[in-house]
């Protein structure tokens, strides 16, 4: 009824006019025409205005990618702090129980290594090997003169394991390192099945993640204090935790500076210091209640990424300032791989990262496979993707600064990269050679020609990696600006 009544009212307005003449009604049509232009030419300019809004909005999405350890989260610590500082600020606090896990890794990693050493020397002892008539070691390597200060540190910080698991309950699954995996494949992304992107939220807001681990302990960390403060007031378990990881202090000093401990380290070629996180020679400061981690100890802190992590910041600083940007920054294990397409859609670039100073290390997810070679694999995968043949790629060969101190200590390139042949092996011909390389798998395996940006880096080193990301951020921003049309 009411249906039919308001169709009666509109017949009735739409209705011509009684007694319009044929002139009349051709006016009256013209008028009608010129309104509906007039009106169509109102909402097209409202949808270009619309599209154009939209362009300018549209933030800069940048992907991080790289086997794990390369250096991804590190790098974007590194973008946080120069171009995004209330964020970074506000996640200080939060980093504090990371290093102190860190820290305790470090000493856990030593007194494994010593207490391995410790039962073989009492063995030896208690089968009669340890020397012959003439007090000749029998024993392979030397005979360490172990005392009971020795045994008393390994008793006395025990308690720090417990610590440990406490502290990863706290951080989630990046706390951990994956140590084994079922991924055969180096790019498990390549296939087109993985190209096939399902719902994003459930690995965006995973609960996994680094960002998701501060998030928690942010939420123990008062938010009325000022960012920048000390931290006064924490949750009771993280009292608990200081308290011992403070009253081991002496201990964790005493163990590192031990002169037998240090002769096991260099035979057992445990190279602790240039494992990642590592912060033994700051345990002074670290285990301190007063302790505040510094910019430079948040890069080095190691907290393994798991998922993809989105971060979305509007930057304060650099020509972007104002505008807003995404990054997404992947869990690099084999096992993490296979979802790191869903994301190269829409990107604007890329930074691939590979830590240059791992010629002569494996992964840890798979011992067989030599980093380099993975890296070079993940490298040549991503540069031949087709959906990524517009994208801007850039290599930051990292670790150079480790990569400086093991041909310092004389270690040889070639007897880990045999096509390195006869070459002079000092850094800058090394560095030349691995860019030689990752450029040709470029040329090769690119679908259409592609520059080829590198940036030779030690992304724990903040002063310079701001000079690299200036140069970086702006690159990127005319890519993105070209890619809107805005240039
Ligand atoms: N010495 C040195 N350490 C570095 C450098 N870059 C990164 N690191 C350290 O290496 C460790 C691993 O770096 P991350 O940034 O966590 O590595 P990632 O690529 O994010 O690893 P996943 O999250 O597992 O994929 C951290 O402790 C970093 O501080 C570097 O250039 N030199
Ligand atoms: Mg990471």
């Amino acid at each position: 009824m009411v249906r039919a009544s308001e169709d009666d009212f509109l017949a009735y307005v739409l209705a011509p006019p009684t007694g319009e003449t044929p002139e009349d009604k051709e006016k009256r049509e013209q008028q009608e025409a010129e309104a509906r232009r007039v009106s169509e030419a109102i909402d097209e300019q409202i949808r270009q205005e619309k599209v154009a809004l939209k362009k300018k909005k549209k933030p800069v999405k940048v992907l991080l990618l790289g086997q794990s350890e390369s250096g991804k989260s590190a790098t974007l610590k590194n973008f946080q702090l120069q171009y995004a500082r209330r964020e970074w600020a506000e996640e200080r606090a939060s980093w504090r129980a990371v290093i102190q896990l860190n820290l305790i890794r470090n000493v856990i990693q030593v007194l494994d290594i010593v207490a391995r050493e410790m039962s073989a020397v009492d063995a030896d002892r208690r089968a009669g090997l340890s020397s012959d008539s003439d007090g000749e070691a029998l024993r392979e390597g030397p005979a360490y003169a172990f005392t009971d200060k020795h045994r008393l540190l390994k008793l006395r910080l025990g308690p720090l394991r417990t610590v440990k698991a406490d502290l990863e309950t706290k951080l989630g699954p990046g706390s951990r390192e994956v140590l084994s995996t079922t991924t055969e494949s180096a790019t498990p992304f390549d296939s087109a099945e993985q190209l096939r992107r399902p719902s994003r939220e459930f690995f965006i807001n995973s609960s996994n993640g680094w960002k998701s681990a501060l998030n928690r302990l942010r939420s123990n960390t008062s938010r009325l204090e000022a960012p920048t403060s000390p931290i006064r007031r924490r949750d009771a378990e993280g009292d608990e935790i200081t308290d011992v990881i403070v009253g081991c202090k002496n201990d964790i000093t005493s163990l590192w500076e031990d002169p037998i401990v240090q002769q096991v380290l260099i035979h057992r070629k445990a190279k602790i210091e240039d494992s990642p996180g590592f912060f033994l020679t700051d345990a002074d400061r670290i285990a301190s209640h007063d302790y505040e981690p510094t910019d430079h100890d948040i890069v080095r802190a190691r907290l393994r990424t798991v998922g993809v992590q989105e971060h979305r910041f509007v930057l304060n600083e650099g020509l972007s300032a104002g505008r807003e940007w995404l990054m997404f920054d992947v869990g690099g294990t084999r096992s993490s791989r296979a979802t790191w397409s869903w994301y190269f859609d829409d990107v604007d670039a890329i930074i691939f990262l590979c830590p240059i100073s791992c010629f002569d290390e494996h992964l840890r997810e798979d011992r067989r496979i030599n980093r380099l070679e993975d890296s070079y694999l993940l490298w040549r995968s991503v540069c031949s993707s087709r959906i990524l043949s517009k994208t801007q790629i850039i290599l930051f060969l990292n670790k150079c600064d480790l990569l400086h101190s093991k041909i310092k200590r004389g270690m040889r390139i070639r007897d880990h990269i045999p096509s390195f042949g006869d070459r002079k092996n000092d850094s800058i011909t090394v560095m030349k050679y691995f860019q030689s390389h990752f450029k040709e798998i470029s040329r090769q395996s690119s679908p259409e020609p592609r520059p080829f940006f590198v940036h030779f880096t030690s992304v724990i080193d903040t002063k310079a990696t701001a000079a690299t990301l200036s140069v970086v951020e702006e690159s990127i921003l005319r890519t993105h600006l070209r890619n809107a049309d805005l240039l």
